[in-house]
């Protein structure tokens, strides 16, 4: 019910300020951990079409199980790309995926992928929209023990019965995560989900999911271009760069939960090292470009 109080632990449902981010406790564990998926993706290369040259070219590394990664590069490096066979929503022409020890040949509900735009259906309640994910899985006579837990724990158990379109853009994109956790995935693949929202709602989101996925004990991967958001939400930050796709750089982070949540010395000192590691990848990949240029007008 709207208005209705939010749960002690429960973290910012409606995006204000109930706190400084930086003394804010992460979510409270709400159950036992899931077991998160262990992924290599082995010599993958990636070509849309036969004749045109690789998008992605030689891409090889491992995630752990719980671990949390950033997939950092310029637009059209081939972040989505990736990402989308990581989500076994496209096969790469050469290599592979291979999650939990399994090659991906399809999309599954153990890792499931979040876009920018929340995708609700606004005539649908919060929960009947956050329900949809476990319909689609078969699992429905789950839905009612469920859908209250996983409301909470996106801090949006006092929006259950809201209509969707009433919602903020953030509030929004909570019942997207509720709908993705709700079948119990191994691993949740972020494609820029936030960058639509406000800087102050952005960094709610990803403070929240960070501490939902570390509590659960999830793999995430997060496709984004923004060097911030990969200090604050990732452990480890894979640098691509771009025609064709390749991995530049491969980096941990560094910090604590205090200092992820910004400001802090610790927070500026990784913020301004990935961005030197971004802009000398970005600078050298110029310099290709205007090399490339310049043979075209000879
Ligand atoms: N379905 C497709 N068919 C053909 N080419 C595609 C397709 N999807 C992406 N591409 C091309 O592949 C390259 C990489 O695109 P991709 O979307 O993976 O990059 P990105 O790094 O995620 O970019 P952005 O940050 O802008 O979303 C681009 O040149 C793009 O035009």
């Amino acid at each position: 019910m709207p208005g209705a109080s939010t749960p002690a632990t429960a973290v910012s449902g409606t995006d204000l300020p109930a706190s400084s981010p930086a003394t804010r406790s992460p979510a409270a564990p709400r159950r036992a951990a899931t077991k998160g998926a262990h992924v290599a993706v082995k010599s993958l290369s990636h070509a849309y079409r036969r004749n045109d040259g690789k998008v992605l070219d030689g891409i090889d590394f491992e995630i752990g199980q719980g671990e949390i990664v950033a997939l950092l590069g310029r637009s059209g490096c081939g972040k989505s790309t990736l990402l989308h066979m990581l989500a076994g929503l496209t096969q790469p022409s050469e290599g592979e995926v291979v999650i939990n020890g399994n090659g991906v040949r399809e999309p599954s509900h153990k890792w499931v992928m979040m876009f920018q735009a929340p995708s609700l259906f606004p005539w649908l309640s919060v929960a009947q929209n956050a329900a949809l994910g476990l319909k689609f899985t078969r699992r429905g006579h789950e839905i009612d023990a469920r859908i209250p837990e996983i409301l909470d724990l996106v801090d949006l158990g006092a929006f259950a019965d809201r209509n969707a379109q009433e919602l903020s853009g953030g509030q929004q994109q909570r019942v997207a995560l509720a709908r993705s956790l709700a079948p119990q995935p191994e691993m949740l693949l972020l494609d820029e989900p936030f960058s639509a929202l406000d800087a102050f709602t952005r960094r709610n989101l990803q403070r929240d999911v960070r501490a939902i996925a570390r509590n659960l004990g999830l793999t995430l991967v997060i496709v984004t271009h923004d060097v911030g958001e990969a200090v604050r939400m990732a452990d480890r930050v894979i640098v691509l760069q771009a025609n064709p796709g390749r991995v530049a750089e491969d980096t941990a982070i560094d910090l604590s939960e205090e200092e992820r949540a910004g400001g802090a010395e610790g927070f500026q000192r990784e913020h301004s090292r990935l961005m030197g590691v971004y802009s000398r990848i970005a600078e050298a990949a110029d310099a290709q470009d205007d090399i490339a240029n310049d043979f075209t007008q000879l």
